[in-house]
């Protein structure tokens, strides 16, 4: 059974997505909006170093290695993991539209267990955008790009000012971020469309 709650669906004035003119070609690698993320940092040894590729418009695909430290039952990811390859899926999707946004809500369906030493494999698309709000959806499948589905999420994203992490973030990590060497990363953590 699966359904998404009424704050998942688009308002009647949401408009179509527009993919900004700098978003990286399709085909191309997003590469990590932050070293030490726990979704796709590369410097991150625990996290799930999810790789994410532009699509067309305002979509992408992506791959999720699944490892031992990723279990929950024996064998088998952990749903909570799952869901964070989701999210990290979905918030990559706001670089196509070059919006600094963070999850305000994610509705995820397991449909299948996705067992350690497979590849979830994710497409994901905008679906509208109402002011500050990004809707969205993605799909996970195993045994490859055209497999079984394994898990989906519906999202909401709320787009945020480059302020939202300077006030919250620990300080250490922010001033980091802000003098990362690799102008991309830099920018995609602090430019805000205007
Ligand atoms: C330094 C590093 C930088 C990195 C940059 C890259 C980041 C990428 C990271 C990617 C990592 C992966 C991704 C991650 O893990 S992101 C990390 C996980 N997410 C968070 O930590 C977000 C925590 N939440 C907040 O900070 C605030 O609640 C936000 C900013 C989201 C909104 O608070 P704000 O005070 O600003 O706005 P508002 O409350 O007036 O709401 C505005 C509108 O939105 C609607 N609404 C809000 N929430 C919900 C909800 N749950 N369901 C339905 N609707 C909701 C609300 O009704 C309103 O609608 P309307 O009344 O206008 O119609």
């Amino acid at each position: 059974m699966s359904g998404t709650s009424a704050s998942l669906q688009p308002p009647a004035d949401a408009v179509t997505p527009v993919r900004h003119p700098d978003a990286p070609a399709p085909g191309e690698l997003l590469g990590a909006h932050y070293g030490e993320c726990f979704g796709c940092g590369g410097e991150q040894p625990h996290g799930l170093h999810l790789q994410a590729r532009a699509g067309e418009g305002v979509s992408l695909t992506a791959e999720f290695a699944v490892r031992p430290e990723h279990q929950g039952a024996p064998g088998l990811a952990h749903g909570g993991i799952l869901a964070t390859a989701l999210d990290e899926t979905l918030g990559s999707l706001n670089w196509l539209l070059r919006t600094i946004a963070v999850t305000g809500r994610l509705e995820t369906d397991f449909r299948r267990p996705v067992p350690v030493g497979t590849t979830l494999h994710l497409e994901a698309e905008v679906t509208a955008v109402a002011g500050r709000k990004i809707y969205s959806r993605a799909t996970g499948r195993v045994g490859g790009p055209d497999g079984p589905v394994a898990v989906r999420a519906e999202a909401l994203f709320i787009e945020v000012k480059v302020d939202h992490f300077i006030d919250n973030g620990r300080p250490e990590e922010i001033q980091a971020a802000m003098s990362d060497p690799d102008q991309v990363r830099r920018a995609r953590a602090f430019e805000v469309n205007p």
